[in-house]
């Protein structure tokens, strides 16, 4: 069975990112591409990523009017990624019209409360300051809209996955124990999130950043 880890290559220099990418190859079970990766090397860039082998999760977290979100995932279509974001936030509509507009292959979810913030931060943006009951929300939403998941921490996964028996939950926020947590909030280790019902786990830095990336990949890898 293959990894239920995939790697956030968040760096916008591609050779960078096959180095590492080629290195963590066997340890990991994807490739996940972010904005800073799209915006430096765009749809070539990730061709050129894909050609290593593994699943490409395209993490763009597209957030518009529907007509906009709809036509930006038709020119990325080519490209057929395993996995697709998209904000819960940007309504029902918006995710029906990108559910709509991605390849058949590809799983399109949204993205509930970023792993980032927490309850004080939801508060300052006028929501409730729970990211709890917002996560349960969005994914209710987002289920409705007919996407294939979600995106939360590890703190909401085992609720939302009860409201949501056959969704895809994918969780970031995953440091190992006693790892740095950086601008993260909401995190949990990479073995609690799989068994409080993660489909897969997003590790970038705790990855990325080790000086030896193989080696942490692998320690990773060993809890699981
Ligand atoms: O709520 C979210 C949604 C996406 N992310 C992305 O996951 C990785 C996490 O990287 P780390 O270095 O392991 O913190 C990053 O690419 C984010 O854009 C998230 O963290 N939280």
């Amino acid at each position: 069975m293959s990894s239920p880890v995939y790697v956030a290559l968040d760096t916008p220099d591609l050779e960078r990112a096959k180095a590492i990418a080629s290195r963590v190859r066997n340890h990991v079970g994807g490739i996940k591409l972010g904005l800073e990766f799209f915006t430096a090397n765009g749809r070539s860039g990730v061709r050129d990523m894909a050609a290593l082998g593994l699943p490409i999760f395209l993490d763009l977290k597209l957030h518009d009017i529907p007509n906009t979100v709809g036509k930006a995932i038709q020119a990325l279509r080519a490209l057929e990624p395993a996995i697709l974001t998209v904000h819960a936030s940007g309504g029902r509509a918006m995710m029906e019209d990108a559910k709509a507009a991605a390849p058949l292959g590809t799983k399109v979810v949204g993205v509930t409360v970023l792993t980032s913030l927490d309850g004080d931060d939801l508060a300052s943006v006028g929501l409730p300051a729970d990211p709890h009951d917002q996560v349960m929300r969005l994914t209710q939403l987002a289920k409705d809209a007919g996407l294939d998941g979600v995106v939360c921490s590890g703190n909401e996964v085992a609720a939302a996955r009860k409201i949501w028996p056959g969704g895809f939950f994918v969780v970031p926020g995953v440091r190992p124990a006693g790892g740095v947590i950086g601008d993260q909030k909401r995190v949990m280790t990479p073995r609690k999130a799989l068994d409080a019902g993660a489909s897969i786990l997003v590790v970038g830095r705790p990855i990325t950043g080790a000086e030896d990336p193989d080696q942490a990949a692998r320690d990773i890898a060993a809890t699981l």
